[in-house]
């Protein structure tokens, strides 16, 4: 599997992190760097995902190594980083903070400098521009989880950082809002990583990566990696089944 390469200076490089979560060591000595505009993390329940996201955000610290974007080291620029990098969680629950949804949005454009007004102003704007103009005094509680996540979508972009961490974003979306987001991560002017389980959210890619228990076990272009883990899940599903089968023989030879 080919590995893939940069031959300017990675807009995101990752050198040589070790990182534990709790007592597990998620990570030891991984070095990516990373240039394409549209990257793709797949790979197991547990492979590393999220706290690969988490790290490039700075909500982990590494316990050795550094990660810089654009040449920041993120572990010591926390004022510049809500500039540099954002995150889209899994679980939006986690990102929201605002218990109204106009509020939550305009939060972001806050962090950009607008005063409290205008920022509301755009944010219920913003809102009415992707036909949601009826959520703006909503409750956040109200909305359902998929709702939730699109309001999650729209503060990323309000707060517009340079890179976009978006972690299992289709999780929740109806087909409608998936195929919304597909066209805003086609079209958005930022470089953009996303994990997904879905393989078909990232075919298009510039890059793919796959993550086994930490490591990176292929990396390159979207339809080589995509395929080469569907092949191996595949694989191993065959032998589960195989395995289920002699099992139950045996058990049919000693019961029968
Ligand atoms: N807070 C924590 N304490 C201890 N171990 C953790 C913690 N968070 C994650 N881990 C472990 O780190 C490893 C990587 O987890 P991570 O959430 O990054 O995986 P993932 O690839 O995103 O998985 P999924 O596809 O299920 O979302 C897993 O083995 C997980 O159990």
């Amino acid at each position: 599997m080919p590995t893939a390469t940069t031959a300017t200076t990675p807009t995101v490089h990752i050198q040589h992190v070790s990182l534990l979560r709790g007592r597990h060591r998620v990570f030891e000595d991984l070095t990516l760097a990373l240039t394409e505009r549209r990257i793709g993390l797949v790979g197991d329940n547990g492979a590393g995902k999220t706290s690969l996201l988490r790290l490039l955000c700075g909500l982990e610290t590494p316990q050795t190594g550094t990660v810089q974007i654009h040449g920041v080291d993120l572990h010591h620029a926390s004022r510049e980083r809500a500039a540099l990098v954002g995150l889209m969680f899994q679980n939006p629950d986690e990102q929201i903070i605002h218990p109204v949804v106009d509020e939550e949005i305009a939060l972001s454009f806050r962090a950009a400098g607008l005063s409290k007004r205008e920022a509301l102003d755009q944010a219920r704007l913003l809102l009415a521009e992707r036909g949601r103009g009826d959520w703006a005094s909503r409750a956040i509680g109200s909305l359902s989880q998929g709702q939730r996540q699109q309001v999650c979508w729209l503060a990323l972009l309000a707060a517009r950082p340079r890179v976009l961490l978006l972690d299992e974003p289709f999780a929740s979306l109806d087909l409608p809002s998936q195929a919304a987001l597909a066209d805003d991560i086609a079209s958005a002017p930022q470089q953009i990583i996303v994990s997904t389980h879905v393989l078909e959210h990232v075919h298009d890619f510039d890059r793919v990566i796959w993550l086994e228990a930490g490591r990176v076990r292929a990396d390159g272009s979207a339809k080589e990696v995509c395929a080469h883990y569907a092949a191996d899940v595949a694989t191993r599903i065959a032998s589960r089944r195989a395995g289920t089968k002699a099992t139950s023989h045996a058990a049919g030879v000693r019961h029968g």
